[in-house]
């Protein structure tokens, strides 16, 4: 597979609204989530942050009964449009979850090149190994397990699978990342290690990361939205900006007291 110059993608949510059956989650949300930067998805749990990040590249749909409203776009182009296929949507948008899922059993070389085939994307032996490489590279894991390639994923430490896991993301080449608390079942120094690589990795992905812990959103984001679900009302955001103003001069009380730690 060649090296693809690619030029940094914009994703543009534009009223947004989900539904669980008859349970409407999210109301009405706009976006955008410009390119080459962090945009950071906060608020109270439940408040649809997930399904928000879910709908972006189209795995809401996955779940029985789940419906949406509203358009994405990915540089202009709707990925909800009839023609396009649900996996180049994947392909281009890719996720890390809250739990690194790594295939335990299969090698750390394999599980860095296990998305190519679900894509389609065919290479030689010699682009594989400079692949796994990059992207191990990238995911700032290649010097702690270039002499362990052959060992199974499930056998590195949680903070590592995490690393393996966006460097598998990474190999299919998106143009987005999305990151559903990644962070959250790692400890500290893991934490550190992954929060550099996403300041790394946004030279050349966009990335949205939904994220619980104000501190790690100041740190690593350029943007931040903050959701809200009040009284039972479907989620919705309250506000969004450049992250510094949403921390030092938010314009709602609202964010103002969920960024400070006074509910949420
Ligand atoms: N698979 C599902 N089936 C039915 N309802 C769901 C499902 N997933 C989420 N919900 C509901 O949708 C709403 C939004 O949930 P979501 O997980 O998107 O919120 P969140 O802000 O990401 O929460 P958290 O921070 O706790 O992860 C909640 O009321 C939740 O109960």
């Amino acid at each position: 597979m060649t090296q693809q110059l690619m030029t940094l993608a914009e994703l543009h949510a534009d009223a947004v609204s989900a539904w669980f059956g008859s349970h409407k989650v999210l109301d009405q949300v706009s976006l955008v989530m410009p390119a080459g930067r962090v945009t950071a998805l906060i608020g109270p749990s439940g408040c649809g942050k997930s399904t928000f990040l879910r709908i972006l590249n189209r795995m809401h749909e996955l779940v029985p009964g789940a419906s949406l409203a509203g358009e994405v776009r990915l540089d202009g182009n709707d990925i909800y449009e009839p023609q396009r296929r649900v996996i180049d949507a994947r392909r281009q948008i890719g996720m890390v979850f809250q739990k690194p899922n790594p295939f335990p059993a299969m090698s750390v070389y394999d599980n860095v090149v296990a998305g190519l085939k679900l894509t389609g994307v065919r290479v030689t032996r010699r682009e594989r190994d400079d692949l796994v490489e990059e992207c191990l590279t990238k995911a700032g894991l290649w010097r702690e397990v270039r002499d362990r390639l052959r060992d199974p994923g499930g056998a590195l430490s949680g903070g590592q699978q995490q690393r393996l896991c966006i460097g598998r993301a990474l190999a299919v080449r998106p143009r987005v990342l999305l990151m559903d608390e990644p962070c959250s079942a790692l400890d500290p120094t893991s934490t550190r290690r992954i929060e550099e690589t996403i300041a790394e990795l946004v030279t050349e992905v966009t990335i949205v990361i939904v994220t619980h812990n104000m501190q790690q959103a100041a740190r690593v984001s350029d943007e931040c939205a903050f959701f809200l679900a009040e009284h039972g009302s479907p989620g919705a955001i309250v506000e969004h900006g450049p992250t510094g103003s949403m921390f030092d001069s938010p314009q709602d009380q609202r964010t103002s007291d969920y960024v400070h730690g006074r509910f949420g």
